[in-house]
């Protein structure tokens, strides 16, 4: 089988093409190729399948044998990988996902696609959709219990389940034993992603993300678009945002109509030929 390796800013997926993939399960294969000892190390599992309602259909399974709805970084690895193997010939197509149909738009140089701007959709902030154990009135704030600790958290629905915790400096935050106690608390009865968010200024923040299925990630696509979103619904920021994650920078426009926006790069890191 053909595998490739791609990455979104560091969140990294192996990804291959399945054309009777519509209903496979990939537990076991997304577990036994994402472990970062004996397999190729990834933080998804991401399979190309047909649509009959999109251009083409992504399913993401997490490191951990978890399909997940969506994928921010994922889609746009997704959209190259579609692209410069000529499943998909436009540079701005239809992707189903179990989150509904994204719509991305390459950017390309040379034949190769560099960035890449995804229409994410529009958030959903009821608790019921989010979704949350207790009919918490203001998703945008409040408050969280864990380990005798109490934490103002926001929550939203973007593709996948996020909170977000605003903090004065993401190189402080105890990402490894908040980020699983919080991605696992009873108020989440389907998980959530958890984003420690630090706003520098009115366009600038910065993001470190403990994601639900995968663990601590370089970068999360949904995370920072989510992270945007609250910052701006808490009136922290505009609606134009530079997103700074470990290895670079997420652009996200959350438009006054709702819509998202989310600019930033895809690259292949190797493709390789296995029996699996
Ligand atoms: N890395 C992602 C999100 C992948 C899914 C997530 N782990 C979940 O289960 O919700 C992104 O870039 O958005």
């Amino acid at each position: 089988m053909k595998l490739t390796k791609m990455h979104g800013l560091g969140n990294d997926f192996v990804f291959f093409t399945d054309e009777a993939g519509a209903t496979k399960d990939y537990t076991e294969l997304a577990q036994r190729l994402c472990h970062r000892q004996t397999g190729i190390g990834a933080d998804g599992l991401i399979v190309v399948v047909p649509s009959e309602v999109a251009d083409t259909r992504m399913r993401i399974i997490n490191a951990d044998g978890s399909e997940a709805e969506m994928c921010g970084n994922g889609i746009r690895c997704f959209a190259k990988y579609v692209y410069e193997r000529g499943l998909v010939a436009k540079e701005t197509f239809t992707i189903e996902t179990l989150a509904g149909i994204m719509e991305p738009t390459l950017h390309i140089n040379n034949g190769k696609v560099e960035q890449v701007t995804v229409n994410m959709g529009k958030p959903h902030f009821a608790a019921k959709d989010i979704p949350m154990k207790a009919d918490v009135p203001m998703v945008k704030h409040f408050p969280v219990e864990v380990a005798g600790q109490t934490y103002e958290v926001s929550s939203v629905l973007l593709g996948v389940p996020h909170t977000e915790v605003f903090v004065e400096d993401v190189t402080k935050v105890p990402l490894t034993t908040l980020g699983p106690a919080l991605e696992r608390h009873p108020l989440f009865p389907q998980g959530t992603n958890v984003n420690f968010v630090e706003v520098v200024d009115a366009t600038h923040i910065k993001v470190r993300t403990w994601e639900r299925g995968a663990g601590a990630t370089l970068a999360c696509g949904t995370g920072c678009c989510s992270s945007v979103v609250m910052a701006h619904e808490n009136g922290f920021t505009g609606r134009d945002v530079d997103v700074a994650v470990y290895l670079g920078t997420l652009h996200i426009r959350y438009a006054e109509d709702g819509t998202v926006f989310m600019t930033g790069p895809a690259a292949e890191v190797f493709e390789t030929e296995l029996a699996i």
